[in-house]
């Protein structure tokens, strides 16, 4: 059994599963404390809801209250032991952090209404912007399972510091008030879903989103049958005799989920390291997704190329002889090439043979860093707008020298040219008022990730004022034509009632 006094120790859970059987008794003599923390006796006699509402809405919603409250001992937060062997501070936090608010347990008691988990247990991690609690649910064939409950927090400033993902974001462009603290986390989190589902659905190995209500998430366990979640790759144990060939191809791993993020998924992780990545029997996970972005971000390149920075010292480190920066941020953004294993890897290692052949391949390490270091320097335009001098490296093109500029490899993509892919129009572009209201779409919302696919610049504020007026004048016309075509409803009711009629 691993230890937790390792660093390279799984996150230990809270307690101890039976498959089949649930938890041990003793925990279930904690249940009174943690009905004191939730506070079920204390819900509000009525809801602070408008006052329009009738009495009846009232009496609903303390039935409802009360009909949820059932499920307060299937929440037993106080047990947390997740994080201890890693980061005692963190643990400590826990403590005193781990205290949900009525609104998030009044959503956790509906997902174990619905089935979605039937009990939430201790936290794996307790951080500044989240809490990842362990959960257990049933499976289709009632066995029990594990899942992960991703509980953002509200009440945090740090969501602040994350403007930079959301500017220019088309899928915030509505619905982000900056100054609504609630409205914004719920954001992250429907940011956070949708991404997993398309990482998920692109097959790079990552948990399976579940379930969004709000802030809560609920995903797949990374972790095995006992409860123990994964470690991250920063505490990944790999066994010394077989370090080097394993840091080498996991590192050799990473670049083909990068490509194929960025080519199938169309986004950049954004936060990607050795603590965002878990690690298990020689694969990598990726995690941590609400602020990845979409090509269409002003700063998707820049994202890109820390991503690259950030994981390339983290295997430098491990001592993997890495690519130089610049040949993977070409190797990710290059349209042309694999994307699926296992021709990712054949070809970073023809990138490594390519290296031995050239001429620079005399460089040593530190000349290699120098080159690293002028490259993360470099100024990376995103749109033809954004080019510095469009004349002059027009000019280099023309003398043979295109393959020098940073976005060389974007020629030809519709990053830079606004065209249509295949003709596609988005959902976004259909829907104007579209909202990323996680309430309206995470129960029902379907797997149709049309709305992702990149078409033509997002938004109408492309489109010409006079173009705007007469495609609405169209529309309109279009409408009250077919509404002059359209059956009466008495008429069309008589007709359906005897056509069924008939056919009886
Ligand atoms: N699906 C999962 N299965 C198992 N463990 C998970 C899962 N998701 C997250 N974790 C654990 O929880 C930790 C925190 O998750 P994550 O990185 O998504 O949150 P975060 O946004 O970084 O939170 P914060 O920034 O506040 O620390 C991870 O390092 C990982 O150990
Ligand atoms: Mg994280």
């Amino acid at each position: 059994m691993e230890s937790t006094t390792s660093p390279a120790a799984p996150h230990e859970p809270p307690h101890t599963f039976t498959n089949n059987n649930g938890y041990d008794a003793s925990v279930e003599q904690e249940i009174p404390r943690t009905l004191a923390t939730a506070g079920v006796g204390s819900f509000p006699a009525s809801s602070p809801e408008p006052a329009a509402a009738g009495a009846n809405t009232f009496n609903s919603i303390d039935d409802q209250i009360s009909a949820l409250s059932k499920h307060a001992s299937k929440i037993r937060l106080d047990d947390v032991k997740g994080d201890q062997a890693r980061d005692k501070d963190k643990a400590d936090r826990a403590t005193s952090e781990q205290v949900l608010d009525q609104r998030t347990r009044m959503i956790l008691y509906q997902m174990i209404n619905r089935g979605i988990v039937s009990e939430v247990h201790g936290a794996i991690s307790t951080g500044k912007e989240a809490n990842v609690y362990g959960a257990a649910a049933h499976a289709d064939d009632f066995s029990q399972i594990h899942r992960a409950v991703k509980v953002y927090k509200t009440a945090i400033l740090s969501f602040k510091d994350r403007e930079r993902y959301i500017t220019g974001e088309h899928r915030f462009k509505a619905g982000a008030d900056k100054g609504n603290n609630r409205k914004m986390v719920k954001l992250w989190a429907e940011k956070e879903f949708r991404n997993l589902r398309r990482i998920h659905s692109a097959g790079i190995a990552c948990p399976e989103p579940i379930q969004l209500k709000l802030h809560v998430l609920v995903m797949g366990f990374l972790g095995d049958q006992r409860g123990w979640a994964y470690p991250r790759l920063r505490d990944a144990n790999i066994p010394a005799d077989e370090a080097e060939e394993t840091w080498n191809a996991l590192y050799i791993q990473l670049l083909g989920i990068m490509r194929r993020l960025y080519q199938v998924c169309k986004l950049v992780h954004a936060d990607l390291s050795e603590y965002n990545i878990l690690y298990h029997d020689k694969r990598l996970y990726i995690i941590d997704v609400s602020q990845s972005v979409e090509h269409d971000h002003p700063r998707s390149l820049e994202f890109l190329r820390m991503d690259i920075k950030n994981t390339g010292d983290f295997f430098r480190r491990q001592g993997v002889d890495t690519l130089a920066d610049r040949a993977v941020f070409d190797f990710i953004i290059a349209p042309e090439g694999p994307v699926e294993e296992p021709s990712l890897r054949e070809s970073i290692e023809q990138l490594y043979a390519a290296r031995a052949e050239s001429a620079t391949d005399s460089k040593g390490a530190a000349e290699q860093e120098v080159d690293n270091e002028v490259f993360r320097q470099q100024y990376i335009p995103q749109t033809l707008e954004q080019v510095y001098d469009i004349e002059k490296d027009a000019e280099r093109i023309g003398h043979g020298e295109g393959d020098k500029l940073v976005y060389r490899n974007l020629l030809a993509d519709q990053v830079v040219l606004p065209k249509t892919l295949d003709g596609q129009v988005s959902e976004d572009q259909l829907d104007e008022g579209a909202t990323l209201d996680s309430e309206a779409t995470s129960d029902e919302e379907s797997d149709d990730e049309s709305k992702f696919s990149k078409g033509p610049p997002r938004g109408k504020r492309f489109e010409d004022k006079e173009e705007k007026k007469q495609r609405k004048q169209a529309t309109k016309e279009a409408k009250s034509e077919k509404r002059k075509e359209k059956m009466p409803k008495h008429l069309k009711k008589r007709l359906v009632a005897t056509t069924s009629r008939k056919k009886k």
